[in-house]
Order: structure tokens, then C-alpha cells, then sequence
């Protein structure tokens, strides 16, 4: 899919300011940007939600405004609210769905049998949509999404909201989705879920992009960028750690460690080490890590003194 020159003004405000960007055949796109930098207006216009005011939109090499009926067949699109039908059951939803796309009875059935097998619904087949837990129901928005088999499915936000072995799960489904050839473009404000699953990230800043890149590519453009990973055997509050570890520029805490921003990893080494015995703590993990593409993603949208020479 290519988007080049895109424009959308909203009255006299602009919401798209010329963007361009293509997204790579058979992979995860991460589409990235602060809110209102103009994600849902780029995929509601893409999906034919929304009318854009100049610019050029091909999928698969099909033009979105001369063949918006052929467009609407190869994609699929996820909203972050459910579009389905509470009273009816999962299977019937998806059924209903496939008839709307003009599916015959039999391609419906065999498509409906291999989506509740994919997703570990067919327990379900015959349970009212309402009825399913919240991660269940964001399995089945998705398995809807594929009826009709799209080259391009489009996710908004997909684990909003979901515990976190249903955020691990509905995300295998997304990988298996993509390993059987459906593109993915995803939008999410989970850095974390970007990187784990795309290899292609675009960040958007006020209806621009302003870099595009592999995960390794973009967090490669942050330059002072040393992390120090530490686990304790007890709790320490920040302050009496940034006290104590002068070297340590910012403290975070990330899955039960310290993610600590070190100016001179030696100094914040022997610093954390002699905190760690002052408080009669064991050292359970120390590891140096580059910036996450949470850090690079800031480093762009806020901190452009973080970046490299060249990229700022
Ligand atoms: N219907 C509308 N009328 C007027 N302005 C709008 C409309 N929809 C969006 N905008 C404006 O266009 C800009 C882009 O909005 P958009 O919803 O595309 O951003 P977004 O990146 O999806 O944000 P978020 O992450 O918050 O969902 C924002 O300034 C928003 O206020």
C-alpha cells in the first residue's frame, strides 16, 4: 500500500499535512503518533470513511477513489469499539458479515470454521456476542475483520484494555495472522506492542511523517542512549536512588526492575552497587540496554536534542 501526498483539512485546520509513506507487503506497520497527529483520519480516509482533499492512495496497486468497491474487499479493518452485534450469536456475527460481503453459504461456512479454530472460539460458536469476556470479544472483532480474507487488515489499539494474558494472546494471533500472509497495519499509543511486533514503525507528528524505519533503525537515531537494568531484592524509592546514584540521569520502573538513564555507565555501576549494599539489598539482574523505541519515539515528539546529528 502507498499513501503519497495526502492532504485533509478539517474546515480551515489542518489534519494531514502531506504525508507520504508505503507500507511494506507481508509485514507489521506500526503507525505511531501523540493523539491527534492524525492516524484515524489517515485510515478512515484509506478505508473510504472519509473524503480526502488531495493526494494519491493505491492498495495492492488499486486506487482508493476509482475502485473504492475492489479497495473495500482487500481490507479489513479492527475499530477499537466493537461493530458487532450483541444479541447474535459469534458464529451468526460472522456469518452476517460474510453475507455482507456477498460470500456464498459454503465459503462462509468453511471461512466462519476456520476463524472460531484460529482464534480458540469454536467453544463459543454458539454463545451471544455479549456474552463473551472482554478479551474473547476482542478476539471475535478480529476474526469479523477477516471474513472476507483482506490483504491489509487495519488495528486500532487492539489490546486496549485487556489483561495481560489476553494482550499476550490476542498479540500470537496477530503474529499467526500475519505469518499466513494478511499485512498488518497497526496503530497503537503501546510502544512496547509496537515493538514486539512490527518491523516497519512510522512516527506521525502533526499530519507528517517524520521518520520511517525498521524498530532497530529508529531507536538507533537516539544517541545518548545508555540504560542500565537493575533488580533489587527490595523496594527503594527514587529519590533516594537518584540521591545516592549521581550518574543516573532519570529513573524508571519497568516490569519490577529499574531502568535507570546513565551518563557514565561506570560511575552508575559502582553507584548502584554500593546503594544496593548501604541498604542491605541483594542484586538480582544488572544488564545495559540501548532506549526502547518508547524512549526513541520521545526523543522525536518531544526531546529533538536526544537525537543524532542529522536527524534533528
Ligand atoms: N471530525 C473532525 N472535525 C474536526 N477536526 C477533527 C475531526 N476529526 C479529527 N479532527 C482533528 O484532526 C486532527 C487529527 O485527528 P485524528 O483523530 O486523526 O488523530 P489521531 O492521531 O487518531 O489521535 P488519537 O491518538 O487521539 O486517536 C486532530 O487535531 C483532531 O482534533
Amino acid at each position: 500500500m502507498a499513501v503519497r501526498d495526502l492532504v485533509k483539512n478539517y474546515g480551515s485546520a489542518p489534519a494531514l499535512r502531506g504525508l507520504s509513506f508505503e507500507v511494506p507487503q507481508g509485514g507489521i506497520f506500526a503507525y505511531l503518533g501523540t493523539n491527534g497527529a492524525g492516524k484515524t483520519t489517515t485510515i478512515n480516509i484509506i478505508s473510504g470513511l472519509l473524503a480526502k482533499d488531495s493526494g494519491e492512495i493505491k492498495v495492492c496497486g488499486l486506487d482508493v477513489n476509482q475502485d473504492p468497491v475492489k479497495v473495500k474487499e482487500l481490507i479489513g479493518v479492527v475499530p477499537d469499539d466493537s461493530n458487532l452485534y450483541p444479541e447474535l450469536t459469534c458464529a451468526r456475527n460472522l456469518d452476517y458479515l460474510g453475507e455482507l460481503y456477498g460470500l456464498d453459504r459454503q465459503t462462509r461456512e468453511e471461512r466462519i470454521q476456520d476463524l472460531l479454530e484460529l482464534f480458540d472460539l469454536k467453544d463459543r460458536a454458539k454463545m451471544p456476542f455479549r456474552a463473551l469476556s472482554r478479551g474473547l470479544k476482542r478476539r471475535l472483532v478480529l476474526a469479523a475483520a477477516l471474513i472476507h480474507n483482506p490483504e491489509i487488515l487495519f488495528l486500532d489499539e487492539p489490546t486496549i484494555g485487556l489483561d495481560v494474558p489476553s494482550a499476550r494472546a490476542l498479540r500470537n494471533h496477530i503474529k499467526s495472522i500475519n505469518q499466513k500472509g494478511t499485512t498488518i497495519f497497526l496503530t497503537t499509543h503501546n510502544l512496547a506492542e509496537a515493538e514486539a511486533l512490527a518491523d516497519t514503525v512510522c512516527i506521525l507528528i502533526k499530519g507528517q511523517v517524520v521518520k520511517m524505519g525498521s524498530p532497530d533503525e529508529i531507536r538507533g537515531q537516539v544517541e545518548d542512549g545508555t540504560y542500565l537494568k537493575l533488580g533489587l531484592s527490595g523496594e527503594i524509592e527514587e529519590k533516594t536512588l537518584l540521591a545516592a546514584c549521581p550518574a543516573v540521569q532519570k529513573a524508571s520502573r519497568e516490569n519490577g526492575f529499574w531502568r535507570l538513564k546513565v551518563d557514565n555507565l561506570n560511575q552508575a555501576l559502582k553507584q548502584s552497587l554500593g546503594l544496593a549494599e548501604a541498604e542491605n539489598l541483594a542484586i538480582q539482574e544488572v544488564s545495559v540496554e540501548r532506549p526502547n523505541l518508547e524512549e526513541a519515539f520521545l526523543a522525536y515528539v518531544e526531546n529533538k536534542g536526544a537525537l543524532k546529528e542529522g536527524e534533528k
